[in-house]
């Protein structure tokens, strides 16, 4: 339970430790004024009992001090009364500091998620390819959920009811001692021989649902990330009996977590009222006169009346917290997890562009110094030893077999990936982490994979700015010369407001690499990296991108990674690559005239 709380203060401290101090002041109040209430009751009883006993008693004295000498029934009546309304008001206090610390739990949930989604998108690019998002997504759903409603929320109402309870325990300790005393050892023993297997069992249980819902995660990311697949090979049955098969196990381990909360609950109940039961009845048989023990009596079944329910849901509580552990530890793993680069990293003037306070400067070249790179795990090297110069301006291409290394070099280009030795420069600035994020402000880049947004064209092309702030010359700008602008004005329904649906399911692969591209172009760089961007469109459209590109962006330096050599034709310098080496350079022409292997790859694509 200790480090339960530790994990959880290291959780909650960001989001600032005012918050929680207020929110255990109100919890810490509702727990006195509970206790009061129930206390208040003591004296009316006492005087219901025995109004001239009451008169007589400590008690008597103090309250008849209080509100003034007067008749039995007016002393009755106040001291009803008082309770009444000290019994109202901290049921009302109650709801209060409940209705703050659910406020306070799900607020620990935002800040947890969104801290979480800051940290990992920090991270080095090669960390997501040994990670499957459905497990991301898991902690940042679920887990991220889990930690505020299952653990921090019962955590709080456990302190507050503990504090109740202990309370109430010290004023039964003044009215009848040996119930406390008694009730104590109980306790203790219940805990011990009751409450500890079953907690370990229940632990068990949890350990099957983190697992239960991790499988399912993953099952339901594979079918509905691949649906278009699974429809289409006919092969519904067996995605659908994984989802089954992951589901069963869940929701065998989850129908058990209200039995292992119920059963200490219920054992504990016929504790506390078989042991009132033994108590009236052995102070009955030693002789006890029933008159004074009844005010006793009566005081102790409304403290174990108002206790009973804490004490039941402070057991269902603890075996929540116990259930939710493996999630707080899969939170806290994911925390320790240093993120890759600093948050707010170095920006030195000198590299940066005047009038782009986020954008790497650079006038000459682009170098990569004897790179290499090798994935994790992979035997051979991706990328071998290689130098390269892309002076500022030129038209690159790298072509080659498939598997050369032309998208690994474009990743380390645009620092998803890290040289595992050597360097990259631009002028002769080290591309370093901290640099890394200003010369992706300089940069447009278009995948072989398009990633669109379930949102409108226009919000799409200007990727990552809210709809209020998109620039819609620029929008129109950029797909004009990605040759978007004609298929959206007359093909889609709201023009540039249309909504392209989930990943772009509504558009057709050449449109959606057009939009790729003018979103790259919408950032205005001053180099573009294409990576296959162009493959699903028609030789036609494709020459009119080049050709738009090259008049109206002719100062800019263009990267491409291309299959199709007859993109590249025109381009400054072609590199081709084989086994993470570039083999030869040179222009077209040059290339036809001197390499065989450049004639093979040319032939084998008319
Ligand atoms: N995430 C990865 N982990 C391990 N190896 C990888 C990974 N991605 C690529 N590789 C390997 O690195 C080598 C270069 O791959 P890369 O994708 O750069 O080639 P490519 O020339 O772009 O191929 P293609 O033309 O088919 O896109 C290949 O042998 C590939 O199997």
């Amino acid at each position: 339970m200790l480090s339960v709380l530790n994990d959880l203060y290291r959780i909650v401290r960001p989001s600032g430790l005012k918050r929680l101090v207020a929110v255990l002041a109100v919890t810490f109040l509702q727990a006195v004024v509970q206790t009061v209430a129930v206390f208040s009751l003591m004296p009316f009883l006492s005087a219901v009992a025995d109004v001239a006993a009451f008169r007589r008693s400590f008690v008597g004295r103090s309250f008849v001090g209080l509100v003034g000498e007067g008749s039995d029934n007016r002393l009755m009546l106040i001291a009803g009364s008082a309770s009444l309304a000290l019994l109202v008001f901290g049921n009302l206090l109650s709801l209060f500091a409940e209705h703050h610390r659910n406020r306070y739990a799900f607020t620990i949930a935002q800040d947890l998620r969104t801290s979480l989604t800051a940290q990992i998108l920090a991270r080095r690019y090669s960390y997501f390819l040994g990670v499957n998002s459905s497990v991301l997504l898991k902690h940042l759903m679920d887990d991220a959920g889990r930690v505020a409603s299952e653990i921090a929320l019962p955590a709080l109402d456990l302190a507050s009811r503990t504090l109740v309870v202990l309370l109430m325990a010290v004023s039964v300790l003044f009215v009848e001692p040996s119930v406390i005393v008694v009730g104590a050892v109980v306790v203790l023993l219940f805990n011990l021989f009751v409450m500890k297997p079953i907690r370990k069992r229940a632990l068990a249980n949890s350990n099957t649902i983190m697992l239960g819902f991790r499988r399912l995660h993953f099952e339901l990311f594979q079918t509905l990330g691949g649906v278009k697949q699974v429809i289409a090979s006919d092969r519904k049955d067996y995605f659908v009996n994984r989802v089954s098969q992951a589901s069963e196990q869940l929701t065998r381990a989850m129908a058990r977590v209200p039995l292992y909360a119920a059963m200490p609950r219920s054992g504990f109940e016929v504790l506390v009222f078989g042991g009132m039961i033994v108590w009236v009845l052995s102070a009955i048989m030693s002789g006890e006169n029933l008159t004074a023990l009844m005010p006793r009596i009566g005081f102790i079944a409304i403290v174990a009346y108002r206790m009973m329910p804490s004490l039941q849901i402070m057991f269902a509580q603890a075996a929540m917290i116990n259930s939710a552990q493996q999630a707080l530890a899969e939170v806290m793993a994911l925390i320790a997890e240093q993120p890759a680069f600093s948050a707010d990293p170095a920006r030195p003037a000198d590299v940066l562009v005047p009038g782009h306070a986020d954008r790497l400067g650079w006038s000459r070249h682009i170098r990569f110094e004897n790179v290499v790179f090798r994935y994790d795990g992979a035997d051979e090297p991706a990328i071998r030893h290689l130098d390269l110069t892309i002076a500022k301006g030129q038209r690159v291409a790298f072509v080659g077999s498939t598997g050369s290394g032309k998208s690994t070099l474009i990743d380390l280009l645009i620092g998803l990936l890290t040289p595992t030795s050597g360097r990259i420069l631009i002028d002769d600035v080290p591309l370093t982490y901290d640099n890394m994020h200003l010369w992706r402000q300089a940069m447009g880049y278009v995948p072989q994979e398009l990633f669109l947004l379930d949102s409108s064209i226009a919000e799409n092309v200007a990727f990552g700015c809210e709809a209020d702030e998109v620039d819609r010359a620029r929008v129109l700008r950029a797909a004009e010369i990605a040759q978007a602008r004609d298929f959206v004005e007359t093909g889609q329904a709201e023009g540039f407001d249309t909504v392209v649906g989930e990943r772009g399911v509504r558009l057709s692969g050449g449109q959606r690499q057009r939009l790729a591209l003018a979103r790259a172009l919408y950032f205005e760089p001053n180099v573009l990296i294409l990576d296959e961007a162009t493959s699903a469109l028609d030789p036609v459209t494709e020459r009119k991108v080049t050709e738009a590109l090259r008049r109206d962006s002719a100062d800019m330096t263009v990267i491409t990674v291309a299959h199709r050599i007859g993109t590249v034709r025109d381009y400054d310098v072609i590199h081709y690559m084989e086994h993470g080496r570039i083999l030869f350079s040179g222009d077209y022409d040059s290339l036809i005239a001197t390499q065989e292997r450049f004639r093979g790859l040319v032939s084998n694509q008319h």
